[in-house]
């Protein structure tokens, strides 16, 4: 579905009035005859563009039906599995992290986590409750602005920074439920301030000092991984490199009428190293797919959800497996995380350590630099990038 409209009625009328939001310049191109552009639709009818523009929290502060791109298409890879594990305390592996160093067991605990789950609740890591409740009270503080004054920070066009909902990337993606800021965090040099909310005050420096913290405990839990597989401890920092980065994404998830029609974020794994999640103290979401079923990742008090990143799923050569998770949403309460990518330096690309290719385990994955843009085209069409770089 496209039509034709001149360049100057878009810019003049359209753009000014403010009563026609276009989504992105890339989805118009100019029709090189007549020197008019065509519109692609992107299968939205135009009454519903503001689902493409406006911020998920206002849609649903102020919709009686939901817009068509964010309900679940019945063909999307994984809508077939119906059968849902209950969220059970005692499913996912927690891991003490004080006690990596020292205990045998609690290492053979971790690989286990990670060669099943690929994923563990961290107790015991070093970083304060009352802390953990100081970054929660930020990123709240962020999102109970006023639509206005979060716009101040809106994501620029073609640019992941900033604050936004669901980047669309392919006429046929789904929305997922969520507005997001998302931020370079480290190196510190690399932050692009004007995307960092000035209020509150304390958002800089307390999400500078948890950054801090958790960069901190990558390099523990990386070397962890290595003495669990009894490799030498360094082998995949070494790869993970000095100039490494992380990347911050603050999720918030309006409630939603139609929580079965929805997914707050759409079945993915994460493009990092490792992923540090910061749940929300009250309401659940998040689940994990093991042996053909969701479990939903229950809330343990303080604790830290780490999830193995594609990147180590490749350094180990398949060995720690990088979860497939999602995020439903409920129709009463709003759920609020902030997830903090850990990523290799992207100077050198990656791949399966030395010691880990052998006749029996032959290389499983190519050498790959894994850059964000990627990531994402595979993301938003619901595809894995670890996928393509299997040999
Ligand atoms: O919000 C959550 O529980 C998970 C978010 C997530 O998977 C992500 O940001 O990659
Ligand atoms: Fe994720």
């Amino acid at each position: 579905m496209s039509r034709v409209i001149s360049e100057d009625k878009v810019k003049n009328e359209y753009f000014k009035s403010g009563e026609y939001k276009i989504q992105s310049w890339r989805h118009i191109c100019v029709h090189k005859s007549d020197h008019k552009l065509v519109e692609y639709q992107l299968g939205v009818a135009p009454e519903n563009h503001e689902s493409m523009n406006n911020q998920v929290q206002e849609i649903a502060a102020d919709c009686d039906q939901l817009p068509e791109r964010f309900i679940r298409k019945e063909d999307e890879e994984y809508s077939n599995i119906t059968n849902v594990g209950e969220s059970c305390p005692t499913k996912i592996p927690v891991i003490d992290v004080s006690l990596l160093a020292s205990s045998h067991s609690e290492l053979d605990k971790l690989k286990s986590a990670v060669t099943t789950w690929g994923c563990f609740q961290a107790i015991n890591h070093g970083i304060e409750g009352s802390f953990l409740d100081k970054v929660r009270e930020v990123s709240k503080l962020f999102f109970n602005l006023s639509a206005q004054e979060k716009k101040k920070y809106l994501r620029e066009e073609d640019s992941l920074e900033g604050y936004g909902n669901d980047m669309v990337l392919s006429d046929h993606q789904t929305l997922d439920w969520t507005d997001r800021l998302y931020l370079t965090v480290l190196p510190q040099d690399q932050q692009k301030l004007q995307f960092w909310p000035q209020n509150p005050t304390n958002f800089r420096e307390v999400v500078d000092e948890y950054c801090t913290k958790i960069e901190l405990m990558n390099e523990a839990i990386l070397k962890a991984l290595a003495r669990s597989l009894n490799l030498e401890e360094n082998c995949f920092l070494d790869q993970y490199g000095t100039t490494s980065s992380m990347m911050a994404r603050f999720n918030y998830y309006p409630p939603c009428s139609w929580p079965d029609k929805v997914l707050g974020v759409k079945p993915h794994s994460d493009g990092s190293a490792v992923t540090f999640l910061l749940q929300d103290k009250e309401v659940e979401g998040l689940q994990v797919l093991k042996d053909g079923q969701w479990f939903g990742v229950p809330i343990v008090p303080d604790a830290l959800t780490i999830n193995v990143g594609e990147q180590i799923e490749i350094m180990s050569n398949g060995i720690f497996k990088s979860p497939i998770h999602r995020v439903l949403v409920n129709s009463k309460n709003q759920r609020i995380t902030l997830a903090l990518f850990c990523m290799p330096q992207t100077e050198k690309d990656v791949g399966p350590v030395d010691g880990l290719i052998t006749d029996d385990t032959p290389r499983l994955y190519k050498n790959v630099t894994f850059s964000v843009d990627f990531y994402f085209k595979n993301y938003q069409q619901g595809m894995r990038s670890i996928d393509a770089c299997k040999i």
